[in-house]
């Protein structure tokens, strides 16, 4: 039985969730129990008539932060309701740039509790007792942690074995790791008069997987060089990224 990945999220609008419990790769996860996700949400754990979820920060200024007793609850409850000791995470601005290397890292753990904040964040003591890891997916500013818990989710999804069905899996074996993605091509064969590149129509397997691998490569070197550099290139590929150099007219 393949590894499932347990989540548990603690949020104020779990139902923002339905964006990848509702469609595709990660649909068909759930429903083949490869993810299980349980929402957890403060507002359940709040115990006055108005079902205070927010609180003012000390020391003055703007906005709120998401009130403590509440909060705490609903993490140890989305603990509890995982099980097996789950790695928790807060997603913030403030938390480490999440990439494919990290989305590798944490695919060891098969169960997480995503900590999902609202207004200005929570409280530090909260972060210091009951967080193991920050994450950030970005230097953006967003309005809640919803939207990059689901980011988190469906990359973390897709490392599940069984999840990606063999046409995408297949797709991701192509996509050498830490490369930008190739060109790619449908019908129609000539497009605003611009014809698919001739080895594409060829049969010919080698030449079409060199020209991918090239164009990957030459991508990688034109739009994000940075990433060239982590990467030891093998013989062929730095023969095809030297000669898509000689050939690219700056
Ligand atoms: N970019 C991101 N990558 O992960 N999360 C985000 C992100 O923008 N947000 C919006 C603000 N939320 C609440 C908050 C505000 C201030 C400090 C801590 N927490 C967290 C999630």
């Amino acid at each position: 039985m393949a590894q499932a990945l347990q989540v548990g999220v603690v949020s104020l609008f779990p139902d923002m969730f339905q964006a990848i419990t509702e469609y595709g790769v990660t649909r068909r996860a759930v429903e083949q129990q490869l993810l299980q996700l349980h929402t957890w949400n403060p507002r359940d754990f709040t115990h006055d008539k108005h079902r205070t979820v927010d609180d003012r920060p000390y020391g003055g200024g703007p906005g709120m932060l998401m009130m403590v007793e509440p909060l705490r609850a609903a993490i140890a409850a989305a603990k509890e309701g995982v099980g097996d000791n789950p790695r928790v995470i807060y997603l913030s601005p403030q938390g480490k740039k999440l990439d494919q290397q990290g989305v590798q890292y944490l695919s060891q753990f098969s169960s997480l509790v995503l900590v999902a904040g609202r207004y200005e964040g929570i409280d530090e003591r909260v972060i210091e007792a009951d967080i193991d890891e920050e994450w950030s997916i970005g230097d953006f500013v967003l309005s809640g942690g919803e939207l990059p818990a689901m980011v988190m989710i469906d990359a973390l999804a897709r490392q599940v074995p069984g999840v990606l069905g063999h046409q995408d899996s297949a797709a991701e074996d192509s996509f050498v790791a830490g490369l930008l993605d190739c060109p790619h091509y449908t019908r129609p064969e000539t497009l605003d008069g611009k014809k698919v590149p001739s080895v594409l129509l060829s049969g010919n397997h080698d030449k079409i997987r060199q020209w991918r691998l090239q164009q990957a490569l030459g991508r990688t070197w034109l739009r994000r060089p940075e990433l060239l550099t982590d990467l030891a290139l093998t013989d062929e590929q730095q023969r095809l990224l030297d000669e898509f150099k000689a050939n690219y007219q700056l």
